[in-house]
């Protein structure tokens, strides 16, 4: 079986890619001219790396004439929210064309790829207390351009299954983490400003944003187990949260990593890191999720954010 992954080389991607190895897969995966491979340094004789710029339909319909995958994990994406802030067109560009690209491609060769898009938590945006732990029929009240993004990509996906049949899933994920995740994260700004301090590279004050924003942390290594559950037992056309079912402040978190370090910090809120609006509280519900696939998230949290502490304490 033949599984493409769109931005393998990505945080996700690699460890999606790693997984599907694990399974026997064999795995394509696109990467950009510019796009760093440090991720998949380790598998890169065991995966086909395809060039690929998803913005452009010929690229897309080329690699997927050639390919014809069975599963498609569409990870690729601008997917840090205050990038979205700077440059709102880019990310609603990037996120939305590359999709309908992939999906135009299905179409043209009436292929029956099974295809996961990687929707988020973010479309939920603006939750009343009531709202939670938030289920899929929750209003959609996006705060970003990026929440947008998603909310088209999430409702393509809807469409593109109506209009033409295309088996498509769409994983609405929580805030996941874990060893490799973008240092513009919250997660692993903190474990690497950690580190670094550790390192007596940067004196012992750690740079904050909203520390109050309440988020529902899973692993990464649950959350692409998820995706494949997604395509092999999901139902074509439905989307489904994948969550853990509790949520923390980010100030919790970022206590949850003091406990493992032995140093002394000062905590100094950045204005720099505030957002023009932020979302108060994401907590969601994988109960359908896991009545139609079994999913269920195995990482405690502790054990995710001290593997990614040692991440950063090993790449430094
Ligand atoms: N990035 C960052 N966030 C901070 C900081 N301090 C506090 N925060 C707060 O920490 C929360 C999480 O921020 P991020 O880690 O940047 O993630 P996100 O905005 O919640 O988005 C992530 O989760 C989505 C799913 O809910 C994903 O869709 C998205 O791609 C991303 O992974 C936000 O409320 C943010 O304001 C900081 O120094 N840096």
């Amino acid at each position: 079986m033949k599984a493409l992954v769109t931005g393998i080389s990505g945080f996700v991607g690699s460890h999606m890619a790693e997984y599907l190895l694990a399974k026997g897969i064999e795995v394509v995966g696109t990467i950009r001219q510019r796009s760093m491979k440090d991720h998949i340094a380790h598998i890169e004789n065991d995966i086909k790396l395809v060039e690929c710029e998803l913005r452009d339909p010929i690229s897309v319909e080329q690699l997927i004439d050639r390919e014809r995958p069975e599963l498609i994990f569409h990870l690729a994406a601008q997917s840090f929210v205050p990038t979205s802030w700077n440059s709102p067109i880019d990310t609603i560009h990037n996120n939305v064309a590359g999709q309908i690209h992939l999906f135009e491609a299905i179409r043209r060769f009436k292929l029956p790829t099974k295809v996961q898009i990687a929707c988020s938590s973010e479309e939920y945006g603006q939750v009343e207390p009531s709202e939670v732990p938030i289920r899929e029929d929750n209003p959609l009240r996006p705060l970003s351009p990026y929440a947008v993004s998603k909310v088209a990509q999430d409702y393509l996906g809807y469409q593109y299954f109506r209009s033409y049949g295309i088996h498509v899933i769409r994983t609405r994920t929580f805030n996941h983490t874990g060893p490799r995740r973008g240092e513009g994260f919250v997660t692993s700004n903190f474990a690497k400003q950690i580190a670094e301090i550790e390192k007596g590279l940067r004196p012992p004050v750690i740079h904050v944003g909203n520390l109050q924003a309440k988020r529902d942390f899973t692993d990464v290594r649950d959350i692409v187990h998820g995706y494949w559950l997604a395509l092999e037992r999901g139902t074509p056309g439905e989307c489904y949260n994948l969550a853990s079912g509790s949520c923390c402040t980010i100030e919790y978190m970022l206590q949850l990593l003091l406990t493992l370090t032995d140093i002394e910090v000062e905590i100094q809120e950045d204005p720099q890191r505030m957002r023009p609006s932020d979302v108060e509280i994401l907590l969601g519900s994988s109960d359908k999720f896991h009545a139609d696939t079994g999913w269920k998230p195995e990482i405690p949290f502790k054990q995710t954010m001290t593997d990614l502490l040692n991440y950063w304490r090993a790449k430094l």
